[in-house]
């Protein structure tokens, strides 16, 4: 894993957006794997600053979201379907039919499931994935415990997670128990992989992350298998790894 550092949640938003941007620039059909919560919504905002003045396209872009909330149609502003039409595809040229996420209203959740595994099978995998960070090691929602040969599948949140998720809602309890997401298996079959973490709050998981064993009880441990994965992290996240480290 190589790691950048960078002093905090606007300059790791616009070296996040700089990379997505060099690798759309040199492949105009890649295949992005995107992230919601706080912490790519900086990244997005420059991607849509740049959109403005340097007219890259997207219109052969692909996109495949980590995941959704079970329950929540694509037009409930809480969804992740809305959440990124808002934040990101409603600003770029982008083919709507192009951008993909796990449909949290369907029946047949299991069968959803199914279809987009191989859906994104059917792409060839994505080649640039970006993910966010859980306080808790999750990875899309991929929760603690959650084996690492796993799929796309159908996930019960942790307290925790609903807990952090809270203030996107009116109420903690109108936040759902359940969502898909991407299994971690899914999620380390991409080529590329860009882990972006922001805040004191993520400190002690990004410790754990550096330092700790590859476990399932920390998902996003299992990084550290994979080829191609690069940190960007605030100062205010490796505060406690860097201190750490020094400490050996
Ligand atoms: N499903 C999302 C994850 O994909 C995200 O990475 C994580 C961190 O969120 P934030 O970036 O708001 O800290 O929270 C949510 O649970």
């Amino acid at each position: 894993m190589r790691i950048i550092e960078v002093k905090d949640y606007k300059a790791m938003s616009k070296k996040a957006a700089e990379t997505i941007l060099e690798k759309v620039r040199t492949n105009p059909a890649i295949i992005l794997g995107l992230a919601t919560g706080n912490t790519p919504a900086g990244t997005y905002a420059n991607l849509i600053e740049d959109h403005k003045t340097n007219q890259i396209s997207y219109k052969q872009v692909t996109t495949f979201n980590l995941d959704e909330y079970i329950g929540l149609a694509g037009d409930n502003p809480n969804s992740y379907r809305y959440f990124m039409n808002d934040i990101l595809f409603n600003h770029l040229d982008v083919e709507m039919s192009g951008t993909h996420i796990p449909r949290g209203d369907t029946k047949g959740i299991q069968e959803e499931c199914q279809l987009y595994e191989q859906l994104i099978e059917n792409y060839g995998g994505i080649d640039l994935q970006i993910l966010g960070l859980g306080s808790n090691g999750h990875i899309g929602f991929n929760e603690p415990g959650t084996p690492f040969d796993s799929k796309t599948h159908i996930v019960n949140l942790t307290d925790s997670t609903r807990k952090a998720n809270a203030s996107f809602f009116d109420k903690q309890e109108n936040v759902p128990f359940q969502a898909i997401t991407m299994g971690i298996a899914t999620i380390m079959r991409s080529k590329e992989i860009l882990l972006l973490i922001s805040g004191d709050k993520k400190k002690e998981a990004v410790d754990r992350l550096l330092h700790g064993d590859i476990d399932e009880s920390f998902p996003a441990s299992v990084l550290k298998r994979h080829p191609d994965v690069t940190i960007i992290a605030d100062e205010a996240a490796l505060a406690k790894a860097r201190r750490s480290s020094h400490d050996q």
